[in-house]
């Protein structure tokens, strides 16, 4: 293929890969054995760069790039792409925004209804025979209760129009109010863990954002409080959600993604109140195929007119 020689970071779906590599001719980084040596002997050749949220790239990588002209990520995050010096090349990054935010909400809601009603929990009981000894403990009420949503962006507010459904209260912090927004703002992640019985957090990764929800917001959300996270596991101080559960100082969590993905701190795992899920907010069928093909059409805009279509 004539065009900008493209290298794909990471695998995604066989799909993708087939088509990066028949359409585009892709060299697949992910299956040299030394990455970082074959980039310092060959690295010159690429100008677009395809990767994930998920794998991102490094520095180094970028520095063993000279002639690179854009990055095409698959996901909504880039808290695993370096800016600063892509900023400094002059070198545009695009994401797949927009297609993902109801299958990311969904499960937001989800794992709300998991964690207050502990479905999962309540599943292990059926299956471990326990119903057959005595019955279920009793969950918490979802509907009419009080929703914060810790970054009002496109999914916190798909999140928001789903919580209506439920006569939910909503109040959100933010760093700033929104212009026009409907519902309430809290001036701070402490102020508004102390007001909600639900605490979802939407916003993205990322050193702005690194364990905004710690020891303090926690303390507040409080013993009947539920966490849910489908933003990023740096969001929450770790160790201080495990110690604030462990000693019921937490009601719950609902976790999608953890601060050393794949790996899950061990104490989670004995923990009943806790639902933990393999970072999948956005893992269904559709989704990923709208995904894979905002990527795609980014390539090709930026092949075809030298511009990336969603552009960060
Ligand atoms: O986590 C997934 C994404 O950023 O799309």
């Amino acid at each position: 293929m004539n065009g900008p020689k493209v290298l794909q970071v990471g695998p995604l779906s066989e799909r993708f890969n087939r088509r990066m590599a028949e359409e585009y001719a892709a060299e697949p980084y992910w299956k040299h054995v030394d990455g970082q040596a074959f980039l310092a002997g060959q690295g010159a050749q690429f100008e677009v760069l395809v990767t994930s949220a998920r794998f991102g790239c490094t520095e180094a990588m970028l520095e063993a790039l000279p002639n690179l002209r854009a990055v095409c990520s698959f996901g909504v995050g880039y808290d695993a792409i370096p800016l600063e010096p892509l900023r400094r090349r002059g070198i545009p990054l695009s994401n797949t925004p927009d297609v993902l935010d109801d299958c990311v909400a969904d499960l937001a809601m989800g794992l709300l209804i998991d964690g207050a009603r502990r479905i999962a929990e309540a599943d292990r009981f059926v299956r471990a025979g326990n119903w057959l000894v005595g019955n279920f403990p009793l969950g918490a009420r979802v509907s009419g209760k009080r929703l914060g949503i810790l970054g009002l962006g496109r999914i916190g507010q798909a999140l928001a129009r789903r919580s209506s459904g439920f006569d939910m209260q909503v109040r959100y912090h933010n760093r700033r109010p929104l212009d026009g927004c409907p519902y309430g703002y809290a001036a701070s992640p402490v102020e508004l863990a102390q007001w909600a019985d639900f605490l979802v957090l939407t916003c993205p990764g990322g050193p702005a954002t690194h364990h905004l929800v710690n020891a303090e917001v926690l303390a507040a959300l409080g013993p009947k409080g539920l966490l849910v996270n489908v933003a990023r596991g740096s969001v929450v101080d770790e160790a201080a959600l495990v110690a604030a559960l462990a000693e019921g100082r937490l009601g719950a969590a609902a976790l999608d993604v953890f601060e050393r993905e794949p790996r899950v701190p061990a104490a989670l795992l004995d923990m009943p109140n806790v639902v933990l899920l393999p970072h999948i907010g956005s893992a269904t069928e559709e989704t990923r195929l709208q995904m894979e093909e905002l990527v795609i059409a980014n390539l090709r805009t930026f092949i075809d007119k030298g511009e990336l279509l969603t552009p960060v």
